[in-house]
């Protein structure tokens, strides 16, 4: 690649202006300056010191800052200043102590005590006042002989040892009047920052578990593999004790990182799966520093010649820079997130890889109507950009086209025998086989909330429905049965919420990636039920963090077939790249004459069969999408619906804790169980099985819930 003209490109941003509007000018820019890979020069070694210097937790934080630094000598010099006043001080306190400490004594305190709590005072009496006459005779008896000893001292040596004498009772006095740690107002208010040092001390590790409370007081941690140097971090991986489980230690990853004082995304923990692990074997990795502040790196694509879609496809690096590819035959994939965190970046990867293939076919609907998928529309094999109700029409179209195309598909495979299709399944082969004419199908739609939201009426098989309803019924059916005859779905949205994207459409997705989104819920949405509470909650990502998101693949990624999800920052694939891509992608097509349909410039219109599709689709779904949809459940009810997702209606619960809801949904319990009440949710009392044993809890019955929230939709229903 010539190297000027990639730095051109970096210099030169995409331009976010309306195609025809544009005259001469000077064009409005928009976009960020980014700094990547190739620009990155080999830091020197005085550079790599000081950066050393400013990370190390050994040096200390004075030594690493100069306003610190001559903070630290001023707070110096004052107490130099202010010694011989503390000095007085502690002095008179430790003859307060002192004398408290003599008259407790001399008055047999302790054993007058104890003789009137057993209401023996009177019995005691005639032995603690010989007690304390007896030791009203020592003091006097000390008291003599230390005065003369002084005098003594003072015969043979002068004054002079009466000044020692004096000095060492005053540091005597002053030791024991001390501000001591533990009483109040005796230790600073505000102590220093806590700083990572587990690393050296394996203490500070093990009471960082107990803090975060993932072991007992009593219990350790056992040290499988001692902390290493792992990329620009630490990792250690330790076993948990009997009983405790790694998935726990996941889920309260927030807590272990506050209590190792590092910042969560500095902080990876896996479960050790397999054979070298347990359900209590836990892997940590501890990142030296934030590892998305480094510049982003650039799509390994970019370098190949062409790509098998049957390969994962490269999407990102995770904290640990560790490469993840994405599977993407045989799956779907959902991208959620508030704007510009990166969705159509993250799209356009999936894209990138199955473009590089010539034996791919694909769909592109955009419905954020920008330039970002442009370059697509010279490969692929419908294209389309805007966002009005014809476009949505079209997509309509092209889903009952790929609907018919899938039973197509299924149909000519029952023909086919076991030796080209063993299963009911595509295989590599038959997607290249020109004869058999079943390509891997990729269709992306961006901001698919769009056609998912749109009302304009459309009449299928003389049934009133919604544009947007059809859309859900269609691409769940696509979803289900399309993977495995190698059409593909990835959908994009700027609206992860329950009422945009259907949940039976949702429970189909396979591969799901949550870049930052508004709340838990949304990450819910993205990510699949109760996900937060496991540990992976797409709404705490930074904002600064462009391109990082959570990925919860379907199927076997880099880190390990057994990862439920994790935090996974993109390539990044900025517009030039992405149009270098596209270009390579059509000359590939031309090559091996795969090129079709719009690329191709025949823009034929789809040959649709309605009836055959809405019979696939079913009839009873149909009529859902005709009464409208569900109304809206108030709070808190909405949200432990959204919390109980499927379990609500499966039937493999019966009764939920109250304690679990509150910490779920982050509430406040008395107010939760009123605003429950009022909305005619009663808790009661159940026999639950915890980790202490059983115990009796509050809580819900799912009975219950399932009532309120027929009331509440059967009302909501009615109000309209
Ligand atoms: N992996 C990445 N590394 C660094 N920056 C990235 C990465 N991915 C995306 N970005 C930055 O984020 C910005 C927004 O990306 P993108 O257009 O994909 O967002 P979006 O979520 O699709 O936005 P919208 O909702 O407005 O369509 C881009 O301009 C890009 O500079």
């Amino acid at each position: 690649m010539n190297p000027e003209a990639s730095n051109q490109g970096h210099d030169a941003l995409p331009v976010r202006a309306d195609r025809q509007d544009l005259v001469e000018g000077s064009p409005v820019l928009d976009g960020e300056l980014v700094d990547y890979g190739p620009n990155k020069r080999r830091a020197t070694r005085a550079e790599r010191f000081t950066s050393w210097w400013q990370r190390s937790p050994r040096v200390p934080a004075v030594l690493k800052s100069r306003r610190l630094a001559v903070q630290a000598a001023k707070d110096l010099v004052v107490r130099l200043l202010r010694s011989p006043f503390r000095i007085a001080g502690a002095v008179v306190r430790g003859v307060a102590v002192a004398a408290r400490w003599w008259r407790s004594w001399v008055r047999v305190s302790d054993y007058r005590e104890a003789a009137e709590q057993s209401e023996k005072l009177a019995d005691k009496f005639t032995d603690i006042r010989a007690l304390t006459l007896f030791r009203w005779k020592v003091t006097g008896g000390v008291l003599v002989v230390g005065a003369v000893a002084v005098a003594v001292l003072d015969l043979l040596y002068g004054s002079r040892s009466l000044w020692i004498t004096g000095a060492l009772v005053s540091v005597g006095l002053a030791v024991l009047g001390r501000r001591k740690d533990g009483s109040p107002g005796r230790k600073p208010v505000l102590a220093g920052p806590r700083t990572l040092t587990w690393t050296m001390d394996p203490q500070v590790l093990v009471d960082a578990f107990r803090d975060a409370k993932l072991i007992g007081k009593d219990e350790s941690l056992r040290l499988v593999e001692r902390a290493l140097r792992v990329g620009d971090g630490r990792a250690i991986t330790v076993d948990l004790p009997a009983t405790r489980k790694a998935a726990d230690v996941i889920k309260n990853r927030e807590a272990l990182a506050s209590a190792l004082a590092v910042d969560e995304v500095q902080l990876i923990v896996e479960r050790v799966r397999g054979n070298g692990g347990h359900a209590g074997r836990v892997s940590m990795w501890v990142a030296d520093s934030d590892p998305y502040a480094s510049p982003p790196v650039r799509t390994p694509l970019l370098g190949v010649q062409r790509w098998d879609a049957w390969r994962p496809v490269p999407f990102g690096r995770d904290a640990r820079d560790r490469r993840i590819d994405l599977p993407l035959v045989w799956t779907s994939l959902l991208v959620g997130a508030i704007p510009r965190q990166g969705k159509t970046f993250a799209a356009r990867l999936a894209a990138a890889g199955l473009i590089l293939d010539p034996h791919t076919r694909l769909y592109v609907a955009d419905f954020k109507s920008g330039k970002d998928w442009y370059a697509a529309a010279q490969v692929a094999h419908r294209f389309m950009s805007g966002d009005e109700s014809e476009h949505v029409l079209t997509l309509v179209d092209w889903l009952v086209e790929l609907v018919s195309e899938v039973q197509g598909r299924y149909r000519r495979m029952q023909d086919l025998d076991d030796l080209v299709c063993p299963e009911s399944k595509i295989t590599p082969d038959m997607s290249r086989d020109p004869v058999l004419d079943m390509p891997i199908t990729a269709i992306f739609i961006d901001e698919v909330q769009v056609p998912l939201e749109n009302r304009s009426p459309v009449e299928v098989e003389g049934k009133k429905l919604t544009a947007g309803g059809y859309v859900g019924e269609l691409l769940t059916w696509l979803a289900r049965k399309g993977p495995a005859a190698g059409i593909l779905l990835v959908l994009a949205t700027q609206r992860p919420d329950s009422k945009t994207i259907p949940s039976n459409l949702r429970a189909v997705l396979g591969s799901r990636f949550a870049l930052r989104v508004m709340d838990w819920r949304d990450s819910n949405i993205v990510l699949g039920e109760q996900m937060n509470t496991r540990g992976y909650d797409s709404s705490r990502l930074l904002a600064s963090h462009k391109g990082v998101g959570i990925l919860r693949p379907d199927g076997e990624t880099d880190v390990g077939a057994d990862v439920l999800a994790m935090t996974v920052r993109t390539f990044y694939m900025p517009n030039e790249d992405w149009r270098t891509i596209c270009q390579q992608g059509r000359a590939l097509r031309e090559a091996e004459r795969t090129l079709t349909g719009h690329a191709a410039g025949e823009d034929s219109r789809p040959v649709l069969d309605h009836a055959a599709v809405a019979k696939a689709i079913g009839g009873g779904s149909a009529a859902e999408v005709e009464s409208g949809p569900e109304a809206e459940l108030p709070e808190p009810l909405a949200s432990v619906v959204d919390y109980l997702g499927d379990e609500l209606a499966s039937g493999d619960r019966d009764f939920v804790p109250t304690a679990e809801l509150v910490s779920a949904l982050e509430v406040e319990s008395t107010a939760f169980g009123r605003q429950m009440g009022d909305l005619g949710c009663k808790p009661t009392r159940e026999r639950v099985t915890t980790e202490d044993g059983v115990r009796q809890v509050r809580g819900y019955l799912m009975a219950d819930i399932g009532a309120a929230v027929a009331t509440h939709r059967g009302a909501g229903t009615d109000d309209e």
